[in-house]
């Protein structure tokens, strides 16, 4: 117990712009603190002010500067002299100013929070003003996902997409923090070591480019290999209990937490009890408001998962008072990546947390959505029904003549389609079939060529 790295403590900083209001704000920085925990930090204070916009200088008007340096135990000022934001230049600086006392009998009664984290997305000059000013290190919203993204990564391919969208956060702000004076390079050294960094950043890019792309052809084709079957994706906000869903209509032992973004990697099982043809379902990485851009492409070919199924759950936190924002997020997000074609049903999750007026109030609004508790197993058998239900609704009956120099076919035919009768005639197996019509196009065309 003694010798663990004590946990880093943590300010939450947010500007409540005109066009927000108190709930959203609140809802924000109560998420942003869930994304510092699941980061391992320890929130111990929360400061908000009112402004037209988040884009000023130093973020923050000088009196709540000045008021969270006081927290930090930073000077308060922009100043070009101040030192880097590194635990121990700091702790001299301020021991020389006499702010500071270094022989504290408890350390942790005198620790000050060492991170500022601030709710919006901030250029690299407004970080390095700040830490100026509060000789914190300042992490912003989208620096608090992509480390969260950059922890969680499971899969060699998720590893190599959020190290690439890692890199492509950090590139700037190297150069703009090193513009400063702040890096610990020798005099006149900055400039030229900067460019190797840079350089060095450049081809570990297209080495990450590389790697991923031969990863992605693998993907695509076991992708490709599912490509008929019947397929449905849980999508939507992370924590929404996609997992749980997941559990509950495959039987698989895939993480359930409650945490943000437990999820990194797609996993797709098969729906039990199973049906003929099959149905794969998938559970697919969450989404937040203001997610990374970088992020949001690099994830695309996880999110494919969610472009070639044929029917998309879109999973809600309906208990979440701000479950509609969170809606409108995952939405864009789909749209972003082109999934918004896909059909999909409304899932208003953890009904079991809504009370009765709330579940009416539900129900008006979206009439054609389905209400359940992923804990429910009786919810969850009524889902599986609708699911089976979507997918009969698409499929079609037909006829295919299996000729006998064929039957090595038999068991693919089986795997897409329900066979609802076979017959044997002079020339091979009739076989009426029940499918996807796009499964039993595929199998006239394999008949056709072989
Ligand atoms: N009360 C209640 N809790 C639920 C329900 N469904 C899920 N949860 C809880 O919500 C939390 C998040 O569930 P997950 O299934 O991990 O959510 P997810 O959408 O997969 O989240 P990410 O993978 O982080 O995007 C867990 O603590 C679950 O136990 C539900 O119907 N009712
Ligand atoms: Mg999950």
């Amino acid at each position: 117990m003694e010798t663990k790295l004590p946990i880093p403590l943590a300010i939450l900083v947010g500007i409540q712009t005109p066009d927000v209001d108190d709930v959203a704000h609140e809802a924000s920085l109560e998420e942003l603190g869930r994304l510092v925990k699941t980061l391992g930090y320890e929130v111990v204070g929360t400061m908000s002010q009112k402004a037209a916009g988040t884009g000023s200088a130093s973020l923050l008007g000088s009196g709540k500067l000045a008021e969270l340096a006081e927290l930090t135990g930073g000077t308060g000022v922009v100043s070009t002299m101040a030192p880097p934001p590194k635990s121990k230049a700091r702790a001299r600086f301020e021991g020389a100013t006499g702010s500071f006392e270094p022989a504290e009998p408890d350390p942790d009664a005198a620790r000050k929070p060492e991170f500022v984290i601030v709710d919006h997305e901030l250029s690299p000059s407004q970080i390095r003003n700040l830490e100026r000013a509060t000789g914190a290190q300042v992490l912003d919203r989208t620096g608090v996902i992509v480390e969260i993204f950059h922890r969680h990564a499971n899969t060699r391919e998720a590893k190599l997409q959020v190290e690439m969208a890692r890199l492509k956060y950090v590139a700037p702000r190297m150069r703009e923090s090193s513009s400063g004076g702040g890096r610990q390079q020798g005099a006149g050294a900055g400039e030229s070591a900067l460019a190797l960094d840079r350089r060095k950043i450049r081809d570990r890019l297209s080495e990450l480019k590389d790697q991923l792309e031969a990863v992605q052809r693998d993907s695509d084709q076991r992708r490709s290999a599912r490509r008929d079957q019947l397929r449905v994706a849980l999508v939507g906000y992370t924590n929404a209990g996609k997992s749980s869903l997941m559990r509950a209509l495959t039987g698989s032992q895939v993480l359930v937490e409650d945490k943000l973004f437990a999820t990194l990697d797609t996993t797709v099982r098969t729906l039990q009890p199973e049906t003929r043809p099959r149905v794969l379902v998938s559970d697919t990485v969450g989404f937040i408001k203001q997610l990374p851009h970088d992020l949001v492409a690099s994830f695309r070919s996880t999110l494919a998962e969610a472009l070639e199924a044929s029917l998309l759950l879109f999973v809600v936190d309906a208990s979440d008072p701000t479950y509609e924002a969170q809606l409108e997020v995952s939405r864009s997000v789909l749209r972003e990546i082109g999934a918004d074609v896909v059909p999909s049903r409304l899932v208003l999750n953890k009904l079991d947390r809504v009370d009765e007026a709330g579940r009416a109030a539900l129900i008006e609004k979206h009439p054609e959505a389905i209400l359940l508790s992923a804990h429910a197993p009786e919810d969850v058998s009524a889902l599986r029904d609708t699911i089976i239900a979507f997918f009969e609704a698409e499929m079609v009956d037909d006829v295919l003549v299996l000729p006998y120099a064929k039957q090595g076919m038999i068991g693919e035919i089986y795997e897409s389609a329900r066979v609802l009768s076979e017959e044997h005639d002079e020339i091979g197996r009739v076989l009426k079939v029940r499918g996807l019509p796009s499964a039993i196009t595929r199998l006239r065309r394999s008949l056709a060529a072989r």
